[in-house]
């Protein structure tokens, strides 16, 4: 069985965390674009949809009430309330789709990291994107469109607080040179795709070797 013929595989979370500004949003979509197996997650939210926004394409739109039965039944891998509206990960989703052999990109912070790592421990592969100097990413944000001085001067603090976590993670990758950065990230998705425990037709196959089958 080489590489290419890869049998059957269990799908894997790949949860991605940065100080906003670091490249989360740019080095996601390089690896969406490339991977057609990769998908971002699709949270549920009590936030109302925006003309343009399909149920279970962006998000899966819920009622208060309903979100909260789904909290109390344990249906969320984490959840959070956020602006007064609630976001969570479905658990039975995310397990449908691994199962399926998809893999899954969430961007979240070092709080959505842990959670999901408690909740599927051999599941999530994080990645803590680094920016690589604190004057480069205070210019990364002063040059995204909107931005004002005050909003850098916050998201510079906030920055400052999700760095410090960095050391719960996988992986990390120093975000300098973008092309290198997305190098990286897509050999750390290809090489743990290679995990033991996600090739499933590995038992079978290892039976059949030995004249087991
Ligand atoms: N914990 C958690 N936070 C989420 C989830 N989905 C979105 N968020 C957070 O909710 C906030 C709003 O999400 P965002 O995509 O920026 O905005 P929206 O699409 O305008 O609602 C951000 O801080 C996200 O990190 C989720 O499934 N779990
Ligand atoms: N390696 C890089 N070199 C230079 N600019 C970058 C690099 N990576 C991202 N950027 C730019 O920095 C800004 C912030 O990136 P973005 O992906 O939006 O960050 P985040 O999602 O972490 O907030 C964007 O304007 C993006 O084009």
């Amino acid at each position: 069985m080489s590489n290419e013929q890869m049998g059957k595989r269990r799908g894997l979370m790949l949860v991605l965390s940065s100080p906003s500004g670091a490249g989360k949003t740019t080095l996601s979509h390089m690896l969406l674009n490339e991977f057609e197996d990769v998908n971002l997650s699709v949270s549920a939210t009590t936030r109302k949809p925006r003309p343009n926004e399909q149920e279970g394409a962006h998000y899966h739109f819920k009622s208060v009430e309903d979100f909260k039965g789904m909290i109390a039944n344990r249906e969320f891998l984490e959840w959070a309330h956020v602006f007064d509206k609630y976001y969570g990960t479905p658990r039975a989703d995310t397990v449908a789709k691994l199962e399926s052999g998809e893999d899954i990109l969430f961007d979240v912070d070092w709080q959505g990291a842990d959670a999901l790592h408690d909740q599927m421990p051999n599941d999530v592969v994080s990645v803590f994107i680094l920016p690589p100097s604190i004057e480069e990413l205070e210019a990364r944000l002063a040059a995204r469109e909107g931005s004002t001085p005050e909003d850098v001067a916050r998201r510079m603090v906030d920055a400052r607080r999700e760095i410090m976590h960095w050391r719960r993670y996988d992986y990390a990758i120093v975000n300098d040179n973008l092309d290198e950065a997305y190098q990286r990230l897509r050999r750390i998705l290809l090489v743990e795709r290679l995990k033991r425990l996600r090739q499933l037709d590995l038992e079978d196959h290892v039976r059949r070797l030995l004249g087991e089958a």
